[in-house]
């Protein structure tokens, strides 16, 4: 069985195609350093023959691509970074431009699974540029902010997008992001469950600051394509929503 390589803590962006108006006003840019790499090819999972890439990097088995939307400002890139990297972007907040990309291999029952992690820019401005690349997505993470609740009213007006470009069977996943925060959240843990329930979306609380249950959501979703590719004979009954709720952590073990 030949062997597949993706290269290390390669990063890149593609360009804004569009320049609508902004929302919320401009905001400093993150700039982008690179247009995707040859190994981060959307159009299905790749399946597991580990072939090489070249380069040096990590083996896998299967790749797929996983989006990050929602508003600008829910956590999306931290979020990405605290999975890729274990470390959290405090500061200065960064609005990305167009569309980053980052790579990460994980070990799913026995399979390295790279997840190409494409992390989209929530300006409206670039909307049409995001546009471009749901179709590609095998899964999407849906962000909103707890401590913002319009990140949160516009949580509809994102499942439409989705509904109108993504393909119809893709994975969705709600998280309620920044549950860190000592003071009262601007929204409930209860009403992003019922939302997550009328939609029938699994759901989870996550804070790129502290970690909590970053690693999970990500595993979660790989062990869904996963199931969904392989048929993984080991874990016949794997469900998504049972999972992130049995193994999800509650924000309050981890506030400070
Ligand atoms: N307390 C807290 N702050 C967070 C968390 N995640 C992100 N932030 C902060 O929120 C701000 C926005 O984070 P980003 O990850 O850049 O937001 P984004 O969704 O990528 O925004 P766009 O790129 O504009 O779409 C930054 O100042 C972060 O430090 C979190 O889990 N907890
Ligand atoms: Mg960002």
């Amino acid at each position: 069985m030949s062997r597949k390589k993706t290269p290390k803590s390669k990063g890149g962006s593609a360009p804004a195609a569009s320049a609508l108006p902004a929302a919320n006003g401009p905001r400093p840019a993150r700039p982008g350093t690179a247009r995707p790499s040859p190994d981060a090819q959307p159009n299905g999972p790749q399946q597991p023959s580990r072939h090489s890439l070249g380069g040096g990097g990590d083996f896998y088995d299967i790749a797929f691509k996983v989006m990050l939307v929602g508003d600008s400002g829910v956590g999306k890139t931290c979020l990405l970074m605290r999975f890729k990297d274990g470390a959290f972007l405090a500061g200065t907040f960064i609005s990305t431009v167009g569309i980053d990309f980052r790579n990460k291999v994980l070990d799913v029952d026995g399979m390295k699974v790279k997840l190409q992690m494409w992390d989209t820019a929530g300006q409206e401005r670039f909307r049409s540029v995001t546009h471009a690349y749901y179709r590609d997505a095998h899964a999407l993470l849906l962000l909103y902010d707890v401590t913002n609740k319009a990140s949160f009213d516009n949580i509809q007006a994102w499942l439409t997008e989705i509904h109108d470009y993504a393909q119809h069977d893709v994975v969705l996943m709600l998280l309620a992001n920044k549950v860190d925060s000592a003071h009262e959240p601007a929204v409930k843990r209860e009403d992003g469950e019922k939302l997550a329930k009328e939609y029938g979306l699994p759901f989870m609380e996550t804070s790129a600051k502290t970690g909590l249950n970053v690693d999970l959501a990500f595993t979660a979703i790989a062990k869904e394509l996963m199931q969904r590719s392989m048929k993984v004979p080991s874990e016949p009954g794997f469900q998504l929503h049972d999972y992130v709720k049995r193994e999800g952590q509650g924000a309050s073990c981890c506030r400070p």
